[in-house]
């Protein structure tokens, strides 16, 4: 259109190139390629015969440059970089149509609906802040925050099915679970069929596994609580039979995003973003912005063909726990390349220890540290032990020379003395050391991770310290890999405390101290790098924690004169590094979440930094 800005059009891609690089697709054997555009791909505009593509979608056809800007403003809703494709296997699922680069968003997804958690403690049915019971609508007495929360549209279900029933709700018990609750979204979207059909009809489009979670628990429970309520105490069998209200929360269960609030947690419900397919190392990151829509980002470059993934899951749980997680609440086996591999693609997260292997190990270690002494009192280097203080903090200055205390960890094998499940996709799967083969007893893994997991809720729960957790990983060490889900889980509590717990603040923290929390940062981080790579919550935090410890290391070897100039530049240089790459990880947060926040001082202690580092004379 004359006049129009075309400064958001995405590029005409030559036809020819876009053909060359859909061969290169199939020919590279990607699981599935996108739809080659056509030889004869006409252009949307005028039909003649198509010489380019649009950019953006790498999908739509135009005769020439000026077309493709003419036919901008009905192609834009369009236009995306992903096609959804389907198979038996997987349902629906998204395929990126043209390589995406990190951080490029995927889709702007307004909700279908929202509404508060199945489990949850009382909450403003309004604005979902906690509630004490101050405040109650007059009208079905479902307790909220204020009068300024009363009549919305979103509480107007719920309050009407009470207001209906006569009889006013009650609730006498806040800050734990309470399962009048459960009913609400239900009910929100139940009501939608007679009040909003086309959004009732965009949500019955969504996979709601009916068939699959008939007889299981999870419906034998919402049988229960929610059709009971729904049926008995609201009276309203007649309006929605008990098969209506299975298949809606068969639909929450395997589509609704849990959204975090400042304060609380709520579901939202998307019509793109459910097709979404699960992949316990996902590709894209999502957020929510102010109103509630779901911003789906690329996490990694994808590339034309690969399909688009999110993590339905813990990602930082055993595949045990993964897997019994999407079985029981999506009804699937999940078989991505993660699951599939018992070492976890070597991060060794569900992985216990071989004690004989170990102890084997040890003896041969001692023997050789011995065959090692001799030789030095044969006129070898003096004096080389070095314990304690002295030790950990060469240990921690060889760090800053770029060894590092996990180099170790670096070289694990698949050979080494971990017990790991030997076909992990099977719940009944036997366990044996990698090392040995032995086999572990029937159940002993399954038991002793899941008394290892609960006695890590309990610390959790407990407001933990700093001694709690390090005698938390000392007590298991003996039995589980450092990298076990479980321990990493504690690590990264533990990481957070060294520098914030009385006694362990940043500026008053011993060399010793910074070397531990550097040395967990490191780990987790080895670990978020494989399972949650590049834009990932998990790791903009740990690698702010990170900078933290290595700038306060770098100040208290240079004060002390621990560290000569080159070591010292080399370690705020390390510092800096992990600083950018936090604040580029968590810049697409929210700002009202602590990550967003966080990714916002990043951002500006970044340029303190800098400033530092120029005034030590440390030139970079
Ligand atoms: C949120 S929906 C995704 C969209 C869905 N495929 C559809 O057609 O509507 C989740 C469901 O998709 C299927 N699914 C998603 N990811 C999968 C995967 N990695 N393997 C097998 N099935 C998967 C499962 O049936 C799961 O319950």
């Amino acid at each position: 259109m004359p006049g129009e800005s075309h400064a958001d059009v995405p590029d005409a891609v030559p036809l020819q190139v876009a053909m060359e690089a859909s061969a290169l697709v199939t020919s590279n054997g990607h699981e599935s390629s996108p739809s080659e555009p056509a030889k004869t791909l006409t252009c949307s505009e005028c039909s003649k015969t198509a010489t380019v593509v649009c950019g953006g979608c790498w999908i739509v056809g135009f005769c020439s440059r000026d077309h493709q800007l003419t036919g901008w403003t009905k192609h834009r809703p369009k236009c995306r970089p992903w096609r959804v494709s389907s198979s038996l296997d997987l349902g629906r699922f998204m395929v990126a149509t043209r390589d995406i680069a990190a951080g490029e968003v995927l889709m702007k997804d307004e909700p279908l609906l929202i509404g508060p958690k199945m489990m949850t403690e009382p909450v403003c049915l309004a604005c979902y802040r906690p509630v004490n019971g101050e405040y109650i609508c007059q009208d079905c007495g479902f307790p909220l925050c204020s009068s300024d929360c009363e009549g919305t549209d979103d509480h107007e279900p719920e309050c009407r099915a009470v207001q209906d029933s006569g009889i006013p709700v009650k609730v006498s018990m806040f800050g734990e679970v309470n399962s009048m609750y459960e009913c609400i979204t239900p009910l929100r979207i139940l009501s939608l069929r007679e009040k909003i059909p086309s959004l009732w009809n965009k949500i019955m489009t969504l996979e709601s596994n009916c068939d699959m979670r008939e007889g299981t628990e999870v419906a034998a429970i919402t049988q229960q609580t929610v059709i009971d309520i729904i049926h008995n105490r609201l009276n309203l069998e007649e309006d929605y039979n008990t098969e209506v209200i299975e298949r809606v929360l068969g639909i929450l269960d395997t589509n609704a995003f849990e959204i975090r609030l400042p304060d609380s947690s709520i579901l939202g419900v998307y019509q793109k973003g459910s097709l979404l397919e699960h992949d316990c190392i996902p590709n894209t990151h999502r957020t929510f912005d102010a109103d509630l829509n779901l911003i789906v980002r690329a996490a990694v470059p994808i590339k034309r063909g690969q399909h688009l993934t999110s993590c339905y899951t813990e990602s930082l749980s055993t595949t045990g726990v993964r897997q019994e997680h999407l079985r029981s609440t999506k009804y699937f086996t999940c078989a991505c390349k993660r699951c599939r591999d018992p070492t976890e693609l070597k991060t060794f997260t569900s992985a216990m220890k071989c004690s004989e292997c170990v102890e084997k190990q040890e003896e041969e270690a001692k023997q050789k540290r011995a065959a090692e002494r001799a030789s030095r009192g044969r006129g070898g280097t003096r004096g080389a032990k070095r314990g304690g203080v002295a030790s950990r903090i060469s240990q921690f200055q060889s760090g800053a020379q770029g060894g590092s205390s996990i180099s170790q960890a670096e070289e694990e094998t698949v050979k080494g003395p971990w017990i790991v499940p030997q076909d992990p996709l099977s719940p009944s799967s036997t366990w044996a050391c990698l090392s040995c083969g032995n086999p572990a007893n029937d159940g002993y893994p399954e038991r002793m991770t899941s008394v290892m997991q609960e006695e890590a809720e309990e610390l959790e729960e407990a407001n933990p310290s700093v001694e709690a957790c390090e005698s938390f990983l000392k007590k298991w060490d003996n039995t589980f890999h450092s990298n076990h889900a479980t321990f990493l889980n504690i690590k990264y509590v533990l990481l957070h405390l060294y520098g914030s717990e009385e006694g362990y603040e940043l500026e008053e923290m011993t060399p010793i101290h910074l070397a531990r929390k550097e040395e967990l940062c490191q780990e987790v981080l080895k670990v978020a790098d494989v399972i949650q790579p590049g834009i990932s919550r998990l790791r903009g935090s740990v690698l702010y924690e990170l900078y933290q410890a290595l700038f306060y290391k770098t100040r208290a070897l240079s004060l002390v004169g621990a560290a000569t100039s080159e070591q010292a530049r080399r370690m705020a240089m390390e510092a800096l590094t992990a600083l950018k790459e936090c604040a580029r990880v968590l810049c697409y947060e929210p700002e009202v979440q602590p990550e967003g926040q966080l990714g916002l001082e990043a951002k500006e202690e970044i340029k303190i930094l800098q400033k530092w580092i120029k005034e030590e004379g440390w030139k970079y």
